[in-house]
């Protein structure tokens, strides 16, 4: 699928470039494009693609410091500035947007959503936030912001794809020492979802396309992204259990938002050398997709790569209302609650202390 990218905040930028560097190290041609938006200048420093710098005139490039509405009306002031390097960007074969971001700091959480409303406005293409929840031992405003940034972003975007940090943290590893590894693992995840569109070698028998990942994220809502290899043997015929065990593994160990199983809509892809992958067993790895999410749209199809190992990517549509979404809400409320803030029912951030997640869709 040919995707333009574009990360707003650090978090954004730092991911939005492990992104490009993965598609251009395996050489896909997935991704057409990146730029990053951010209110400090530092950051954009590194970034080897275009970016921008908003809302001098309010922190003068120092970054919002964790004020997402600050970073939202920076965003909306400067709209017009972000929309206008996309031109020219978004020719006839971009098939989707992603707007990429931290929730817990203030520019991404902010501005990802308010940028994404006015991409939907002005692109016909789906335009899909792929956004970073804050790990359980980050402070009180992250855990807020990223409550009021995800509700409002999974409804501008056409689909959230969530992260949570806590989910490829290794034990006793820091935070801030594994972004860099938390962001190799989520770029190879929707580096390989965006490239399984894109026939790289040969033909296999039943190849992804673009619309199968844009149906499978039709309902709208959080999206979750599971990933999980194996070596795979010579003969498609001795990798049946091989098959089938990945793709157990990239939906309840592998995810990036990990229990999150209950789901409207499932794709899977099975990546590896064609000659390797046997029918029978992505055929069983789907009906156990099936099961396990409850979902009967499952859709699946193969990605021929030459490779000796086979991965399974899971994409799991519509997964809100799954116990680990619902305990980073309760988190969300609860630091809220503490923060003592005293919203009043016209506040955005007061529907947050509501229970009822079917508000997200
Ligand atoms: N996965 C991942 N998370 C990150 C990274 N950098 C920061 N974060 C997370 O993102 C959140 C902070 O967001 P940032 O992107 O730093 O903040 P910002 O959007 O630039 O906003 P301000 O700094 O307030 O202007 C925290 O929850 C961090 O845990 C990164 O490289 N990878």
């Amino acid at each position: 699928m040919k995707t333009l990218l574009i990360g707003v905040g650090q978090a954004g930028g730092k991911l939005t470039r492990e992104l490009v560097d993965y598609d251009n190290r395996m050489g896909f041609g997935a991704v057409r494009g990146a730029v990053g938006v951010n209110t400090a200048a530092a950051d954009l420093r590194d970034l080897p693609f275009e970016t921008v710098l908003v809302g001098r005139d309010r922190v003068n490039g120092q970054g919002v410091g964790g004020d997402s509405e600050l970073g939202a009306d920076v965003m909306e002031t400067h709209t017009r500035e972000v929309l206008a390097t996309l031109e020219g960007r978004i020719t006839a074969g971009i098939e989707s947007i992603f707007v990429v971001a931290g929730l817990g700091g203030g520019t991404g959480s902010g501005g990802a959503p308010v940028l994404a409303r006015e991409l939907a406005r002005v692109y016909d293409v789906p335009v899909y936030g792929l956004g970073i929840l804050p790990g359980r031992d980050e402070g009180s405003m992250y855990q807020v912001n990223a409550g009021r940034s995800l509700k409002t972003f999974a409804r501008e975007a056409d689909a959230l794809v969530l992260v949570d940090n806590d989910a490829f943290r290794s034990v006793g590893e820091s935070l801030t020492g594994g972004f860099d590894a938390i962001n190799r693992e989520v770029a190879k995840r929707a580096g390989l979802l965006l490239a399984a569109g894109e026939t790289v070698e040969g033909v296999g028998e039943s190849v992804v396309d673009s619309s199968e990942i844009i149906n499978t994220l039709r309902s709208g809502g959080i999206a979750a992204l599971g990933y999980a290899a194996a070596e795979a043997a010579p003969e498609a015929g001795e990798n049946i259990n091989t098959v089938v065990s990945t793709t157990r593994q990239a939906v309840l160990t592998g995810s990036s938002l990990p229990d999150a199983t209950d789901a409207d809509a499932a794709l899977l892809i099975v990546a590896g050398d064609p000659d390797a992958v046997p029918r029978k067993g992505v055929e069983r790895a789907r009906k156990w997709v099936e099961e396990e999410t409850g979902s009967l749209q499952v859709r699946g199809g193969d990605f021929p790569l030459s490779s000796g190992r086979l991965a399974a990517v899971v994409l799991l549509g519509g997964v809100e209302r799954s116990e680990r979404l619902q305990s980073f809400i309760d988190r969300a409320s609860e630091a809220q609650q503490s923060e003592k803030s005293d919203e009043s029912a016209a506040d955005p951030a007061a529907e947050w202390a509501s229970d009822d997640l079917d508000d997200l869709v």
